[in-house]
């Protein structure tokens, strides 16, 4: 689809618009009205189909459906905004679901339009929407955000960094996944304090670990004479948070009865202290995070669906350090200045192979691990100005290592195997380069899970040419 954007007097003509309904009756005209508005439509009849869609397509407007065949559209409003081109979403709906349509709007949803729709509503709610967009295009989404405490520059934190701002400035729940280490405690904290909440607590609650005999009294605290030991009234942590954030880290670890409490406040923003017969509101906004898959914990039935939704109004995932290496370098210089004022000395310089061993590491541990070896090699280089790799963990030096040879490899595989070879055996710069692109592209398919924007912005390249080259080498992103 050819997006081409027009501005007239600074109105834009042209949109791309995708729409979410399986009611032809409804779809049909509705998509010819659109068209002879001069835009550009696609429709899908299924969520999974228009996911597919926005996936690929960079729309500016998605109009859903609440109720589709395969899942309530209420449910699946993240997953449209937070798709790479941020599209604004309108909701199409029947009077019955129009509570559920309003509680959207505070979710992210630009609109919502009473099905059958007047069209001159429809035009004039997309007019507003579009001038919206351009607007906010013109001026940076992150303008005026505080961030100077979360280093790198990769494009995939970039546009993390794009939706940590938007979500900042709404206020629905946020949901963030990540291996551990990434930085979902930072990028929560981040949120609150660019948040109209950032005046009120920011209350950060661990949830491994936690009995269940404790929850409630943590959660929701206790009156005075509650239970034995309840000498005095204990305000709970939802309390504490109220105006303001509440974050519930790792909650992957939440046992099925706190799971149940934490619905109940979400669903009625209230709740009862122990052993107190009234009811007590709040107002905070919830973060929450885990490094665990929420999704499958969801299929095999270990976290609750109807919770899970209401978390993810908002969903950033954070990428792992191996797939950022270009974040390697700024962040190994941050921290190295960190370390060294910590044990008061001056900043020490790290050779090219220091950086070189950084960076072909795969970091499991994520950006802790690399505070951490850093550490390390600071207190082991201690008396030395610059720092070598002699002086990071040995295991670490070992995979490095292992990993450059494994990299050499192909070039003295295509020796071996005679790649177009001259008289001298060595194989021709052609056919080497054409065996490197393969397995770099075997590789980014397998890392980016087939994800077509994910592995554009790992490989820097465009869509069209990354589709140029998977061809080229008989390649698909699903194989
Ligand atoms: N982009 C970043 N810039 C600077 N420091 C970072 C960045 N991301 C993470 N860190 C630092 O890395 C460390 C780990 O981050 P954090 O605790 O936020 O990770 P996490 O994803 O919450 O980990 P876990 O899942 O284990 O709780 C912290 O010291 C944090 O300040």
């Amino acid at each position: 689809m050819d997006i081409r954007i027009n501005l007239e007097n600074g109105e834009r003509t042209v949109a791309a618009i995708l729409i979410v309904d399986d009611d032809p009756i409804f779809c049909t005209p509705f998509t010819a009205y659109l068209k002879k508005l001069g835009h550009q439509c696609q429709t899908a009849q299924t969520f999974s189909q228009g996911a597919a869609l926005a996936r690929d397509v960079d729309f500016d407007v998605v109009f859903l459906d609440v109720l589709l065949p395969d899942a309530n559209g209420l449910e699946c409003i993240n997953y449209f905004i937070n798709a790479s081109s941020s599209p604004e979403l309108i909701i199409i709906t029947g009077k019955s679901e129009l509570s559920g349509a309003e509680m959207a709007l505070e979710n992210g949803a630009w609109d919502y339009l009473e099905k059958p729709p007047a069209y001159d509503d429809v035009k004039l709610t997309l007019k507003r929407a579009l001038q919206f967009r351009d607007n906010k295009m013109v001026s940076p989404t992150r303008e005026g955000f505080k961030s100077d405490f979360i280093i790198g520059r990769s494009p995939v934190l970039k546009k993390c960094l794009d939706l940590v701002a938007k979500s900042a400035r709404t206020d629905g729940n946020l949901f963030i996944s990540g291996e551990t280490g990434t930085g979902k405690d930072l990028i929560a904290n981040a949120v609150h304090l660019n948040s109209e909440r950032s005046g009120a607590p920011f209350i950060a609650v661990d949830c491994t670990n936690l009995p269940d005999t404790l929850v409630e009294n943590l959660l929701f605290g206790h009156a005075k004479g509650a239970f034995t030991g309840a000498v005095d009234k204990n305000e709970g942590l939802i309390k504490q948070a109220d105006k303001g954030t509440l974050f519930l880290d790792e909650i992957g670890d939440l046992s099925t009865a706190a799971q149940k409490s934490i619905l109940r406040v979400l669903q009625t923003k209230t709740f009862r202290p122990l052993g107190m017969n009234k009811e007590l509101s709040c107002d905070f906004r919830l973060i929450s995070a885990t490094n665990r898959d929420l999704q499958a914990m969801v299929k095999q039935r270990t976290f609750r669906k109807d919770l899970f939704y209401r978390l993810v109004t908002h969903h950033i995932h954070l990428p792992p350090l191996r797939e950022r290496p270009d974040d390697i370098v700024l962040l190994a210089d941050y921290y190295m200045e960190k370390i060294c004022a910590q044990f008061g000395i001056r900043p020490k310089a790290m050779s090219d192979d220091f950086i070189d061993t950084l960076m072909v590491y795969d970091w499991k541990g994520n950006i802790r691990e690399l505070i951490s070896v850093l550490h390390a090699a600071v207190a082991s280089g201690l008396n030395e100005p610059r720092l070598n790799p002699h002086h990071l963990p040995v295991a670490l030096r070992i995979f490095s290592r292992k990993k450059t040879w494994e990299e050499q490899r192909p070039l003295e595989q295509g020796i071996e195997n005679g790649l177009g070879t001259d008289e001298t055996g060595f194989p021709c710069l052609k056919d080497f380069r054409h065996l490197n692109e393969s397995q770099y592209l075997d590789a980014l398919v397998r890392l980016s899970g087939g994800h077509i924007e994910k592995a554009c912005s790992m490989a820097g390249v465009s869509r069209s040419g990354l589709y140029h080259l998977l061809e080229k080498h008989n390649k698909k992103l699903n194989p």
